[in-house]
């Protein structure tokens, strides 16, 4: 591997194998989209610009929706530019004027959703909150293990990491008593997005072979779930308000050719899966989440173990010939593994509120408190013993208004 002339200090963030997209502005100027690089972004729209790149006008855009709607030839064209310029000596004139230190920039949503879909395909979660909402069935639902099972979300709250999230209200059951007022169990879930950037036709399903033409990229999301409102609502149409409140996404949208060494085998299936699920090359991503709680890192989740994969995710998605558009957001579900420190949700860490979590700074937990700041994070493993890095995804709790 050549040396980049970046040359970017051991402990700098995003080396040059992950090369995220998001969308930065800088003072008195409009949102436009960067190339996160150590502590710098790479400012897209002059480089591309100066250099005479093809189709470049869409980074000089608030959204990367332009570019996701290009298609994988451009995803692709873009990298490999974008990797001979960090690594060829002669990118060092080139791109340096382009830099724009990371501590000067402003971080905005890098996409507009369109629609957003949430799976529950762990099945350490699936099985752990089955237990604790449902301790008189089986742990897992009967089409758990023959299809990804999900619900659509609202796509307008989904919100740019770093939003004050403040504390829903809503009817919950409270002792004997049912009854209106703020979530007394306000809680997390550590998930991992994927957005869309090629659309589907309306009556075609996306046969699962073709997750690469229509996936542009990753990065973390945080779906805050109000626990109290949630029991209550959720029989059986599934989460509505306990969850619709404010979903967290990370800044930094990692392509999908940046996670090639990340791919993994994922678990054995038993059953088979059904045709419109059956991956002839399956593969999951070996991403290792973290999840800090007001400074204290309370869970390692391990995404490696989710049962179902993107690819079978975004098939099941349309396999009734549910059209998808760019900016369509689909996450994985809570994350979670076996292991107690494992756990993507406090209602899993806690135990429903059993078993409290202790933080560094001698409090103790089991859902989150006004003023509480979790921050979520994840690396990949990447070529040559390098890392990609998913940057993070982070809200602090407000009171209820
Ligand atoms: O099993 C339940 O009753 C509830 C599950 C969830 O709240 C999880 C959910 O939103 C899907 C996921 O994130 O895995
Ligand atoms: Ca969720
Ligand atoms: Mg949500």
């Amino acid at each position: 591997m050549r040396h980049s002339w970046l040359d970017l200090p051991d402990d700098a963030p995003f080396g040059v194998h992950t090369l995220p997209y998001g969308v930065f502005s800088t003072e008195g100027e409009d949102p436009r989209v960067g190339v996160a690089i150590g502590h710098y972004i790479i400012d897209l729209a002059p480089l591309a610009a100066v250099e005479g790149l093809e189709g470049g006008h869409v980074f000089n855009r608030g959204s990367l929706n332009p570019f996701m709607a290009l298609g994988r030839g451009a995803w692709d064209a873009v990298r490999g530019w974008l990797v001979e310029l960090v690594n060829g000596e002669s990118g060092r004139e080139i791109v340096e004027p382009h830099l724009i230190r990371a501590d000067e920039a402003r971080l905005h949503m890098p996409f507009e959703v369109a629609d957003y879909v949430d799976f529950y395909s762990s099945q350490a979660h699936a099985e752990n909150v089955g237990k604790i909402f449902r301790p008189d069935s089986p742990s897992l639902p009967a089409a758990w293990k023959h299809l990804p099972i999900g619900y659509h979300g609202r796509s307008g709250t989904v919100v740019p990491s770093g939003t004050g999230i403040i504390r829903p209200s809503g009817l919950r059951r409270v002792g004997e008593d049912i009854g209106y007022g703020p979530s007394l169990r306000l809680d997390i879930e550590a998930e991992v997005g994927f957005v869309v950037g090629t659309p589907s036709a309306l009556g075609q399903p996306v046969p699962i072979d073709e997750f690469e033409d229509h996936v542009f990229g990753v990065m973390l999301v945080n779906d805050w779930s109000a626990r109290d409102i949630q029991a209550f609502e959720y029989v059986p149409l599934g989460p509505f308000l306990g969850k619709s409140f404010a979903t967290s996404i990370a800044p930094w949208v990692v392509p999908l050719a940046a996670l090639q060494h990340a791919r993994v085998d994922p678990p054995a299936r038993d059953p088979q899966p059904a045709t419109h699920l059956a991956d002839a090359q399956a593969w999951g991503l070996d991403l290792r989440l973290e999840i800090e709680w007001n400074g204290t890192v309370v869970s390692r989740p391990p995404f490696r173990e989710m049962y179902w994969t993107p690819a079978q995710q975004l098939a099941h998605l349309t396999t009734n010939g549910a059209a998808i558009r760019t900016g369509d957001l689909y996450a994985s579900g809570t994350v979670s593994g076996y292991e107690r420190d494992q756990r993507g949700s406090f209602l899993e860490l806690s135990w429903n509120g059993s078993e409290p979590v202790s933080l560094d700074d001698g409090s103790s937990r089991s859902f989150l408190e006004d003023g509480d700041t979790v921050t979520i994070r994840a690396t990949a493993p990447g070529p040559d013993g390098a890392q990609i890095e998913f940057g993070e995804v982070t809200g602090t709790v407000h009171p209820s208004s």
